[in-house]
């Protein structure tokens, strides 16, 4: 057979070959038909070849295979449209699948589902409560084990809160679109309500420092802080693209605010993949420029079948526990939280209703205009801005403060009711155990709960898991599991960011299939749709040099400007706290000039 493959590549005639003996030809025929190179080199006239054949004799399954392959040149639905280039406010028309799809991950929908139960549990569970007080409550604080810092935690408040927000009318209910277009900043509806405060309604700006959701007002103000950062980049780009292309935007208040947002989501995109995960990663401070990159087109190859794009996302239950990253926030953040929750009137006592009830109180407090709104107590100048000494001030801060460590005990105990609230909507909803969601990810299930702990030092842990869940594993819900399970070792290419075993590839799957399916991260990420936009445009030269492919420093000098020196590792490497990043760098010969001085704010 090997003979034949060879023959044919060779450029043997595939007529000539068949001629000799057709039948028993035709399954090597088959064989190379599937391997040719791709992408086909039409000089060969392989396809011609193939007519020939077929003319001379038509085999069914040759005649099916060529009828797949042109069949398959044309996507189906069709995949881009003409026009159809804005992101729509509540997230609808974001699957490029349009015909079928156009609700797929819009605002108000309900939460998808990832996993079923396979197996039910085989006792009634303890009460949220006794599990909180158990296992999941943080006694002594512990420090994150690679050192990674509060500001990374940061923006992944500002992800999580663009991916979920739970209605407390109807727990099935996302009110956020399920992708990552900066929701917390623009707003999450249609009709008018949230997205109108936060524009001037002229030339595509934001008020001044506005965002608009409110929810990251009972953020510790660091994540205030970030996006802030974002709002002015929107800001910037606008004005930028009214300077640059007066004949397109000039008096079109519409397109230049559309087409800001989606060059200020494809920032932030660029710091998901070359901060946020490569730092989750532990490539982050390594010489490699490398990084996962979820938007490539992968064309159909060989066995591997086509990777498909911007296909639509809607979130799902199960992942909306694996982002409570709770036991991260680092110990300051904690006791931010506790005074603002006492002077909310929210204890670790309080019962749900009366959660909820105090959060909608403070809520009623709220200017209608966002552009009115302050955190940190701090006051706005005439223009409406936020002095920037003091937004820097929360992110300088954020790096010097190290993040928790993840891992059974260490939730901040003024979350108590928050994490109650969410054990007793996970069982009203029906969300499968730990295990049941490891089998959806095609992990091994756990076999024991010693399994889930692995650590023999956790072995406190593993009696009280035993104790709540009559010593299964199967009984082991899915958020009190993913909260205590063992944890990835920290300081490490691969698990820097020391994730509990399940959480770490539920997260990459996660980011993963959240940029893959947003056609506007993949297929529509043009420089059309883009306005030609020059991504160097806020970079300066001696940062790119020291930045190994990072983004985010380009907001944080840009849009706070006179209080990081270019060279600042505080800029640069913001995500690894400034006592432990100097040790990741100190192999790097490529670094020269590096400044490590904690910036004046
Ligand atoms: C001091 C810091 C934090 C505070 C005060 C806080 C507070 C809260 C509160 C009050 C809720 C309940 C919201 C509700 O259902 O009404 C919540 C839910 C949640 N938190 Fe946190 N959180 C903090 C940090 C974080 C971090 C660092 C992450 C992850 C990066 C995170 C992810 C989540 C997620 C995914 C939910 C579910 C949201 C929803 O279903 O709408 N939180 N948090
Ligand atoms: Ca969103």
């Amino acid at each position: 057979m090997q003979e034949h493959v060879e023959r044919i590549k060779k450029g043997g005639k595939l007529v000539k070959l068949l001629e000799e003996n057709f039948e028993e030809n035709i399954p090597e025929l088959i064989i190379v038909f599937l391997a040719r190179k791709s992408p086909t080199d039409d000089s060969e006239f392989f396809l011609e070849e193939l007519v020939k054949v077929l003319n001379k004799e038509p085999w069914p399954l040759l005649e099916r295979i060529l009828l797949t392959l042109l069949w398959n040149d044309i996507m189906k639905p069709p995949t881009m449209f003409a026009g159809y280039s804005y992101r729509s406010f509540d997230g609808s028309d974001y699957s490029r699948l349009r015909l079928d799809s156009s609700t797929l991950g819009m605002a108000g929908t309900q939460y998808a589902r990832s996993a079923r139960i396979q197996n039910l549990p085989s006792q009634t569970p303890p009460t949220a409560e006794a599990i909180f007080d158990s296992i999941l409550e943080r006694s002594t604080f512990k420090a994150h084990p690679s050192g990674i810092s509060a500001t990374l935690f940061y923006l992944a408040t500002i992800i999580t809160h663009d991916l979920f927000n739970t209605d407390p009318r109807d727990p099935t209910i996302n009110r956020n679109s399920s992708y990552i277009d900066l929701t917390p900043l623009y707003g999450n509806s249609k009709i008018n309500e949230r997205q109108q405060p936060v524009r001037t309604f002229k030339d595509g700006l934001l008020k001044p420092d506005t965002f608009a959701d409110s929810r990251i007002l009972l953020q510790p103000p660091g994540v205030g802080a970030m996006l802030i950062l974002f709002s002015r980049n929107h800001n910037y780009i606008a004005g930028e693209l009214l300077k640059k292309n007066p004949d397109r935007f000039n008096n079109s208040d519409e397109d230049l605010f559309q087409t800001a947002r989606l060059i200020n989501c494809g920032y932030l995109l660029k710091i998901v993949l070359l901060n946020y995960v490569r730092t989750i990663l532990g490539v982050d401070t390594t010489k490699s420029s490398w990084y996962l990159d979820p938007t490539k087109p992968y064309e159909k190859s060989w066995l591997l079948p086509e990777l498909p794009t911007g296909v639509g996302n809607q979130v799902s239950l199960e992942f909306n526990f694996i982002y409570r990253w709770h036991p991260a926030i680092a110990e300051k953040d904690a006791e931010w939280a506790e005074d603002e929750f006492k002077r909310l009137g929210i204890t670790p006592e309080s019962t749900i209703d009366e959660f909820k009830e105090k959060v909608r109180n403070w809520a009623t407090t709220l200017n209608e205009d966002p552009s009115k709104w302050t955190f940190n107590g701090m006051t706005r100048d005439e223009e409406g801005k936020f002095p920037n000494n003091k937004i820097a001030k929360e992110i300088i801060n954020g790096t010097e403060k190290v993040a928790g460590a993840f891992g059974a005990n260490g939730i901040p105990r003024i979350l108590r009711v928050i994490e109650v609230y969410g054990i007793e909507s996970a069982r009203t909803l029906g969300v499968c155990s730990l295990n049941d969601f490891r089998r959806f990810l095609k992990l091994k299930p756990y076999d024991s709960i010693e399994d889930m702990m692995g650590n023999p030092s956790d072995l406190t842990v593993v009696n009280k898991l035993k104790s709540l869940y009559g010593g299964s594993i199967e009984n082991v819900e899915l958020y009190p599991g993913l909260m205590s399970e063992k944890t990835k070792p920290g300081a490490n290419i691969g698990s820097m960011i020391a994730l509990p075993y399940t959480v770490s590839r539920a997260i990459l799957s996660d980011a993963v299939n959240l940029v893959r399916n947003d056609r506007f991260c993949t297929d529509d990420f043009n420089q059309h749709n883009l306005a030609y936009w020059d991504w160097n445009i806020l970079e300066n030269p001696e940062s790119k040099k020291l930045a190994s492919g990072g983004v985010i420093h380009q907001l944080i000098l840009k849009h706070l400007p006179g209080i990081y020196s270019n060279n600042s590792s505080w800029a640069l490497y913001p995500f690894v706290t400034s006592s432990n990043i100097r040790n990741y760098l100190k192999d790097r010969d490529d670094l020269v000039g590096l400044n490590y001085t904690k910036p004046q704010d």
